[in-house]
C-alpha cells in the first residue's frame, strides 16, 4: 500500500474470519495494514493462524512478504472493542440479515467518525443493511470474489443513502489493495457478478438434475470452453467475434433469435430434498477424496498463472 493510503486505512478490522474474512485480513496484512479480527467462534485464532499459513504461499507468488504476515496481527472477539480504532471496517459475517443487523448496529455505536463501513455480502442491498445505522451514508458493499486474496474483481454497490465521499473512500481502499473495483450504477439484490453466475448455476443445476451430465462433467465441459474463453473475452465481446466479419450486428440478426428460442428451455430447478441429496453425492464422489486445502492450492495457481498470462500479474518474482 503506498504511503498515503497505508496512512488512510491503517486499521483495518475484519469482523467475521470465515472463508472471505481470512482472505481479506490475509491481503490487508501483506499490505501492511495493521488487522484486527472480531469473531466470536472459539476456534477463531488457531484456524485464522492455520489458514494464513495456507494463503502465504499464493501472496509470495503474487509478489507480496509474508515473512512478517501475522506481526500487525491481533484477536478481539468484542466487536465493539475490535471497531474502536478502525480506518476500515470489512465484515464478513453470516449472509443473514438479522445477523448483519445486529453487527453493524454496534459497529457504527463504537467505530471512529472517519472509518470506511463494507460489507462483503454476496447479495444484501446496502440499503437493506443500513436500514439500523444513524449515518446510513456511511455504509457500502465490498462484494469480493472467493478469495478475495487473488481473484481481482470488488463490486462496489453503494445504497440508496451511501454517500459519494463513501464511495471514493471505498476505491481508494480497494484499489491501494491492488484489487479491480467496478462501481454498479445501480443497486440490485445480488448485484451484477453474483447474479450472472446464479442464471450460470441455475441452468448448470438442472442439467445435473436432469442427469444431462453429471457435475464432473458439466465442470470439465466449462473449463474446456467458456471457460477459457470468458477469462479472455467477455460474453459481448465473444459474441461480437461470433459474429464474424459482420461483428454483433451479426451474431444478432443471425443467432439471436435462435438464442431467444432456447431461453424457453432453460430450467428453474429448486433445492429440494431430492436435489439437495444428487447435488451432495455427485460432489463427494467427484471431488470427496481430495483435501478443500489441495484444491484451493491447485485452484490459486492456476489462477495465478492465467492472470500471469493476461497481464493482469506482474512476472513471477525472481527465486
Ligand atoms: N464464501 C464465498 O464464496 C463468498 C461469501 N461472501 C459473503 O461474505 C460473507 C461471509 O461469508 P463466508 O466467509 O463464506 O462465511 P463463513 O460462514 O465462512 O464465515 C462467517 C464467519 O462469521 C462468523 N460470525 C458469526 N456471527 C458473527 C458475529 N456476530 N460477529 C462476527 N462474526 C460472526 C462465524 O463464526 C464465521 O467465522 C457473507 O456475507 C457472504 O455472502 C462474499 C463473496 C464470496
Ligand atoms: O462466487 C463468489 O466468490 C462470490 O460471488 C459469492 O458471493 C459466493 O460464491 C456465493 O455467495 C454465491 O452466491
Amino acid at each position: 500500500m503506498n504511503t498515503a493510503n497505508a496512512e488512510s486505512f491503517r486499521n483495518v478490522t475484519i469482523v467475521g474470519a470465515g472463508v472471505i474474512g481470512m482472505s481479506w485480513a490475509a491481503l490487508c496484512l501483506a499490505h501492511g495494514s495493521e488487522v484486527t479480527i472480531s469473531d466470536p467462534a472459539p476456534t477463531t485464532e488457531s484456524q485464522v493462524r492455520a489458514g494464513l499459513a495456507d494463503i502465504a504461499p499464493t501472496l509470495e507468488e503474487l509478489g507480496m512478504r509474508t515473512d512478517d504476515l501475522t506481526a500487525r496481527l491481533r484477536f478481539e472477539a468484542d466487536l465493539a472493542a475490535a471497531v474502536a480504532h478502525a480506518d476500515v471496517v470489512q465484515e464478513n459475517g453470516p449472509e443473514r440479515l438479522e445477523i448483519k443487523h445486529r453487527m453493524w448496529a454496534t459497529i457504527e455505536g463504537n467505530a471512529p467518525a472517519h472509518a470506511l463501513f463494507a460489507t462483503s455480502t454476496s447479495g444484501l442491498p446496502a440499503s437493506e443493511i443500513a436500514t439500523v445505522l444513524k449515518q446510513p451514508e456511511r455504509l457500502i458493499v465490498g462484494h469480493p470474489f472467493n478469495p478475495p486474496h487473488l481473484v481481482p474483481l470488488v463490486e462496489i454497490v453503494p445504497g440508496r443513502l451511501t454517500s459519494e465521499e463513501t464511495v471514493e473512500q471505498a476505491r481508494a481502499f480497494y484499489s491501494a489493495l491492488g484489487k479491480k473495483p467496478q462501481v454498479l450504477h445501480k443497486e440490485v439484490p445480488g448485484f451484477v457478478a453474483n447474479r450472472l453466475q446464479a442464471a450460470f448455476f441455475r441452468e448448470c443445476v438442472h442439467l445435473v438434475a436432469e442427469g444431462v451430465v453429471t457435475e464432473q462433467e458439466l465442470d470439465e465441459l466449462v473449463t474446456s470452453s467458456i471457460g477459457p474463453r470468458w477469462a479472455v473475452a467477455g460474453p459481448f465481446q465473444s459474441f461480437h467475434l461470433g459474429g464474424g466479419s459482420g461483428g454483433f450486428a451479426h451474431f444478432l440478426s443471425h443467432l439471436a433469435p435462435a438464442m431467444e428460442q432456447s431461453w424457453k428451455f432453460l430450467g428453474s430447478p429448486t433445492f429440494d430434498e431430492a436435489t439437495v441429496k444428487l447435488l451432495s453425492e455427485q460432489a463427494e464422489a467427484y471431488l470427496g477424496d481430495r483435501p478443500i486445502e489441495e484444491l484451493a492450492t491447485q485452484r490459486d495457481q492456476a489462477q495465478i498463472a492465467l492472470m500471469r498470462a493476461l497481464g493482469e500479474l506482474p512476472p513471477a518474482p525472481a527465486r
